[in-house]
């Protein structure tokens, strides 16, 4: 009794530190690159959740000499045909090779495997089936990364591979790039029961090793940069079978219709048929004016930088009416929508001390609450800065001015109204869809753990995601009646 009291005060005396260091090891970890920038990701595919095909198993058809095509499903069933099946494809396998300075070699000590090329076998295993390529594009493609040059990731079917026991491995090599846009590999293991034959991949002193041999269930994937180093562990038992891609960078991804004209075919829209026909019209704004359509989701933005972006994010006929404004005039804009009703109120109430018509003032104002107000705001958020709680970033209520110090007066709104043709009625306006809320944790990362109630709140840089209103604007040019066209 009084052994296990001491054994566990001993416990609760080494709790504090190990909590702490606990705690260290977690800040650790995420702020190492490894999580800031992860090099190696995987993931894997329930066999139960698959298309039904699949569901019956992974089928492999090859060329097995002679004009004699072959399959096997894998998970290899129990009977002997399945088992003589299998048998065949690692014997029309061949032994894998591997580059070694700048020759393709065979060296069994360092690399123990049956290969296949894609020339001699396919699968109905899809990849664009079960989203790895999206995974892998959210989880791996870096913002800004080659100059925002590229959106996307494409994957291309590279080699069959076996690994079986007691000595197939792989030891650590980097895979040789076949172009410039490659930006890694992706191995794919198939259901095939082994033992061993883990696959760890390396980076800057970071290791994440896969274990695929406890399940038979599912399709197991890992993906990884061109740069690091990987290696296959000996397989024990068994037969490990793996499918290799390489993954290529492309310019094309989720977000590139809006900068990809020729993604879509606009002019099957009805409406850009009858667009064109009004675009085309003389007597439709004929010294030329703003076309403007209120977006039918909201959008999010939480800082000056989403601004510009915004367009990539359009969803369903927000980026049909993009795609068809920009095919139709050459120009195309997405805005935020601002509550300008302050700024209003105060530019009223300058004109009416500025003006002596009492009529003329009126008449001035109800021009102004006609105006729409739009913009492509230039307001500078100090995200590590103390906030004024009227200065929060909240696009809803921006109502300042900013100094730029080249308007008339020294001074320019920080946005600009313009009068616009709406296509489908005016925006709804500070509509406040939805908030998402996050705060910024300024902890201490010292040794000291804080307490519950030490923990520090830093500076408050909170940041508000606003979905506001967002509208599609569009200049049309004067008609020219010599030549029927707009400028
Ligand atoms: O098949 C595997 O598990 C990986 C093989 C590999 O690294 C390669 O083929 O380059
Ligand atoms: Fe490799």
């Amino acid at each position: 009794m009084s052994s296990e009291r001491s054994a566990s005060s001993s416990d609760q005396g080494n709790y504090l530190p190990d909590h702490e260091s606990l705690f260290q090891e977690v800040s650790n970890a995420l702020l190492s690159d490894a999580s800031n920038k992860p090099f190696a990701i995987g993931g894997r595919i329930e066999l139960g959740s698959a298309t039904p095909s699949e569901r019956d198993g992974i089928m492999i058809r090859w060329d097995s000499g002679e004009g004699q095509g072959r399959n096997v499903s894998l998970p290899m069933g129990n009977d002997p045909i399945s088992q003589a099946a299998f048998q065949k494809l690692m014997e029309d396998c061949q032994p894998a090779t591997f580059g070694r300075g700048g020759e393709d070699v065979l060296d069994e000590t360092y690399r123990k495997a049956g290969k296949m090329n894609t020339t001699q076998f396919c699968t109905d295993f899809s990849l664009a089936e079960h989203g790895v390529i999206d995974t892998i594009v959210q989880a791996l493609l870096q913002e800004g990364a080659h100059g925002g040059k590229y959106n996307g990731v494409r994957a291309e079917l590279y080699k069959l591979n076996v690994y079986s026991g007691p000595s197939g491995k792989f030891k650590p090599h980097v895979d040789t790039p076949r172009s410039d846009a490659q930006m890694g590999s992706l191995v794919v293991c198939l259901p095939s029961s082994h033992q061993g034959g883990e696959f760890v991949v390396r980076h800057a002193s970071q290791e994440v090793r896969f274990d695929w041999s406890k399940r038979l269930d599912c399709i197991q994937w890992a993906a990884f940069f061109s740069d690091c180093e990987h290696e296959v562990l000996r397989v024990s038992e068994g037969h490990r079978v793996t499918l290799t891609y390489n993954l290529y960078w492309t310019d094309y991804g989720p977000s590139h219709m809006a900068r990809q004209l020729n993604a879509l075919d606009q002019s099957s829209f009805h409406f850009y048929v009858a667009l064109e026909k009004l675009i085309n019209c003389p007597s439709f704004l004929p010294k030329g004016g703003l076309i403007g359509f209120s977006c039918t989701h909201g959008y999010p933005h939480t800082s000056p930088s989403s601004i510009p972006h915004l367009d990539r994010r359009l969803k369903g006929v927000d980026m049909l009416v993009y795609q068809v404004f920009k095919r139709l005039t050459g120009s195309a804009r997405v805005r935020a929508v601002l509550d300008a009703s302050e700024y209003e109120e105060e530019r009223r109430e300058r004109l009416r001390d500025t003006m002596d018509c009492e009529s003329s003032a009126s008449g001035t104002g109800d021009e102004l609450a006609s105006e729409t107000y739009l913009t492509d705001f230039l307001f500078a958020p100090r995200l590590n800065g103390m906030y004024e709680e009227e200065e929060m970033l909240d696009p809803t209520s921006i109502t300042h001015f900013v100094s730029r110090n080249n308007g008339p007066e020294g001074r320019e709104p920080a946005f600009f109204s313009e009068k616009v043709i709406w296509l489908t009625g005016k925006p709804q306006f500070f509509e406040e869809l939805a908030v998402a809320f996050i705060t910024v944790w300024q902890m201490s990362l010292s040794s000291q753990l804080p307490s519950a109630n030490t923990i520090q709140y830093g500076n408050e840089a909170s940041i508000d995601a606003y979905y506001s209103a967002a509208v599609i604007t569009s200049y049309l040019g004067a008609f020219d009646m010599m030549t029927g066209r707009r400028a």
